[in-house]
């Protein structure tokens, strides 16, 4: 058996389901999403994948099937969680700068009205180093560009310092060198060991970072490594035919 599949260190979604109202949006889905490797959710509009992160981490409530995290239940372990909702969900009008932003990584660790130590302060310098906004770390999130309001989301993400990492679209709407920090960020991630799950829809070259696929349209299409999940009679499936996407994502 596959290594990675063997460890206890995944995620394992079974037979999971999500209604909303009168909307079935997620059907028996099956899935692992494994460690050390760096996941994409593809699918067209409306095929539930933001569903599917927010049902893993109990936002939604399921409907059928359980997701368990080393054994046990996972919104048990939500600590051990970064999750950046899509650019839209969150106010940007808040008054907050990015220095706020990437400290509240650190509440959970550090506990509400505590003051953080010199070692939460390290990791957080460290992290706005990292994503290349060190810069700005005194302006108002509101007043950053697409691409650098997703690298402050990212920093905040690192200084909590979890296991799990999950980014809902994380690339719409940013610049390329955004996209190139972006990347490298969650390859040295997942070289970690960390378990990194991405949202995206585009079927473009940048699919090419991915090392394992889940193929969704409102159930599993395909899921597993990229190559074997990328061809075109499971993109047919889960897109109904229509798409386009770019040809050497399987090699
Ligand atoms: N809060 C909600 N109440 C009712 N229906 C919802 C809700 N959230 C999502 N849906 C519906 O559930 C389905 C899946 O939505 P979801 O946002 O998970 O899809 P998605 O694949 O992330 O789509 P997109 O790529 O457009 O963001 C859609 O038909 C959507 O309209």
């Amino acid at each position: 058996m596959d290594r990675n599949i063997a460890s206890a260190a995944n995620i394992n979604i079974s037979h999971v389901g999500v209604q909303y109202r009168t909307q079935e949006a997620l059907r028996d889905v099956n899935c692992t999403v494994r460690s050390g490797r760096l996941t994409g959710v593809f699918g067209p509009n409306g095929a539930g994948k933001s569903t599917l992160i927010k049902a893993m981490l109990g936002l939604v409530p399921l409907s059928t099937g359980n997701v368990l995290y080393q054994g046990k239940p996972l919104v048990q372990q939500l600590e051990k969680v970064a999750y950046v909702p899509q650019r839209s969900q969150i106010d940007w009008t808040y008054p907050a700068t990015v220095w706020d932003v990437v400290m509240m990584g650190r509440v959970k660790k550090t506990g509400l009205f505590q003051r953080f130590s010199t070692v939460s302060r390290k990791v957080a310098q460290s992290a706005l180093e990292r994503v290349g906004m060190d810069a700005y770390k005194n302006r108002p999130i509101g007043q950053l560009s697409g691409g650098q309001q997703q690298r402050v989301f990212l920093a905040r993400a690192l200084t909590q310092e979890a296991e799990i990492f999950c980014f809902d679209e994380p690339l719409v709407g940013i610049d390329q060198k955004t996209q190139t920090v972006i990347f490298d960020v969650f390859h040295e991630l997942a070289q970690a060991g960390k378990i990194v799950l991405v949202v995206n829809h585009d079927l473009g070259e940048s699919i090419r970072h991915f090392d394992d696929l889940i193929l969704l349209n409102r159930e599993i299409i395909a899921t597993g490594d990229r190559v074997s999940v990328l061809t075109e009679d499971n993109l047919y499936r889960a897109y109904s035919g229509k798409v386009m996407y770019f040809s050497g994502a399987a090699a």
